[in-house]
């Protein structure tokens, strides 16, 4: 049956500069299929992909780790950092010995990030705050809070602005602690669509990866575009974006692993998530590879 025949196939794109080395080359006018771009803030995304009302994403990877029964993963993609990640950041008022025993805003725009601050404030820190849930502005958060979380462009923006606040980059305190990646973000395909429509699904993830490898091979384009929309010096971004992995392999995994055992522990997610692989991806990655060669 031709692809004509079916409803636009809806891909969810985070609207951070995180997810751009993903999605800076790739054009939905260009795939096999109709297809409709939904940019929106990782919890919008996270709430649409469940409620079928977007069909392939990049969500947090909690919300995929909640969910993992009704979604596939689409293989080697991610937003992932070894140590600092300067876009998941604690702004701290108080000290952090008060702030761990008092209130902490969270951004309502996340879904690992709060999550992977509750774990860092009671398993590591052995504290207990109270938590708030918030607009991302940092100086309303802070009028009422010990503390904010910030993510994504809100946590750049405000890590530029000289307030004098301590600031906590997460993903460094989770690689301190544990020695592990963090993954923040991972590509999800509902089921339903991936059995209704695996040619729609196949050419998405492979216009997916190829973005991402035209991204990791010249990143000049990625770092201009965002001098100009967001501000900032060159040096920055090229770090941001160097800091910044898009891979998921055994190492991402098994940080992600230990996450997901933390949050289970802690009565943050319920029940045991799988990483399932969308079955039909290894014969799309293949060709792809075969064509980068
Ligand atoms: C690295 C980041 O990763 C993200 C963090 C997310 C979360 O906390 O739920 C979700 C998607 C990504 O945007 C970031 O936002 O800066």
């Amino acid at each position: 049956m031709s692809s004509k025949l079916h409803r636009p196939i809806r891909i969810g794109r985070i609207d951070y500069t995180n997810v751009w080395p993903v999605f800076h080359h790739f054009d939905e006018s260009a795939l096999a299929c109709e297809a409709e771009i939904v940019r929106e803030m990782p919890a919008a995304l996270n709430r649409k992909l469940r409620a079928g009302e977007i069909d392939v994403a990049a969500i947090s990877s909690f919300a995929y780790g909640q969910s993992s029964d009704r979604y596939y993963l689409l293989p080697d993609l991610s937003v992932s950092a070894l140590g600092r990640v300067q876009s998941i950041l604690l702004f701290l008022k108080s000290p952090l010995e008060k702030a761990i025993h008092g209130k902490i805003a969270l951004t309502t725009t996340s879904a690992t990030s709060v999550n992977l601050l509750k774990i860092i404030m009671e398993k590591f820190y052995g504290g207990k705050p109270v938590y708030e849930d918030a607009e991302p502005s940092l100086d309303r958060m802070l009028e009422h809070a010990d503390a904010a979380l910030l993510i994504g462009d809100h946590a750049i923006r405000a890590s530029w602005e000289k307030r004098g606040y301590r600031v906590l980059d997460l993903g460094e305190v989770w690689n301190v602690w544990t020695g592990h990646w963090m993954t923040f973000a991972l590509w999800a395909v509902r089921r339903e669509t991936a059995d209704s429509r695996p040619d729609a699904v196949r050419s998405i993830y492979e216009a997916l990866l190829a973005s991402k490898h035209a991204s990791e091979s010249d990143r000049e384009p990625i770092i201009r575009k965002a001098i100009n929309q967001i501000g900032g010096t060159r040096s920055y971004w090229e770090g941001y974006f160097s800091n910044l992995h898009h891979g998921f392999a055994k190492e991402q995994q098994a940080g992600l692993a230990l996450y997901f055992q933390y949050a289970r522990e802690l009565g943050l997610m319920d029940g045991q998530p799988s990483l399932t692989e969308w079955p039909e991806a290894k014969a799309a990655y293949s060709r792809k590879s075969q064509v980068n060669l």
